[in-house]
């Protein structure tokens, strides 16, 4: 599983951890800085033990994360939603920050997830380069696979620094998304059930 473009092909093998300090120097020089001025000297170093963590999404498996599934539920059948899941991505395009919300939803079909799996999916795909959209879709999928549930449905609310910070410079602005799946997808009640279990505070 986890059919996702987004993870290290034979063509992109990862290069050395020096490889990777002279390309953050180099990008130092490229903002205008000196990498050889004392304040800057452990910077490679950092910024690439730094995006190892930022980015660790790409050295999960998202099988094992999902993992355990539990039958053991008195029969319960209606929808589980993790609201606010708090999580930094970066986009794709610009590499620069995204901060943001999930809240994930499904309806079992006899067998439930742990709860903090679904907050782990969300922590998976967002420690990779993302496109809001692609994020989206692959939390739905992954939860889709694993569990086979009725339906599932999440919705992601995020800023990006890439429209805050440079370009078109409007900060404060939200993208929201959604995906659904099954029964949310079919049914507009269910739909408009998930969104004011979200909303609703
Ligand atoms: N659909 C989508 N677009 C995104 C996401 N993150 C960033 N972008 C956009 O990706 C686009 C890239 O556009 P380009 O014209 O290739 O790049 P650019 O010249 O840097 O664009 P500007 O940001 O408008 O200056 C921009 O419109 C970004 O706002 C995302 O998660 N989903
Ligand atoms: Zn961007």
């Amino acid at each position: 599983m986890d059919a996702v473009v987004n993870k290290l092909s034979p063509e992109t093998e990862r290069p050395s951890r020096e490889e990777a300090e002279e390309a953050v120097r180099t990008l130092l020089r490229w903002v205008g800085d000196d990498p050889s001025r004392e304040g800057l000297l452990d910077t490679p170093k950092r910024v690439v033990k730094a995006y190892r963590e930022l980015f660790a999404g790409y050295d999960a498996d998202i099988d094992e994360v999902l993992g355990t599934t539990f039958e053991e539920v008195a029969g319960y059948n209606d929808i589980v939603l993790v609201r606010d899941i708090p999580f930094f991505s970066h986009c794709e395009h610009h590499m620069l920050p995204v901060i943001g919300k999930a809240h994930v939803a499904y309806l079992p079909d006899g067998r439930v997830l742990g709860l903090s799996k679904i907050a782990r999916v969300v922590e998976v795909y967002g420690r990779r380069l993302q496109t809001q959209e692609a994020m989206t879709a692959q939390i739905a999928d992954a939860i889709e696979e694993t569990l086979r549930p009725q339906g599932v449905a999440v919705f992601i609310e995020a800023e990006h620094m890439c429209m805050a910070m440079r370009g078109v410079q409007k900060s404060g602005s939200t993208t929201l998304t959604t995906t659904f799946t099954g029964r949310f997808k079919d049914n507009a009640a269910e739909q408009a059930r998930f969104m004011s279990m979200v909303r609703g505070r």
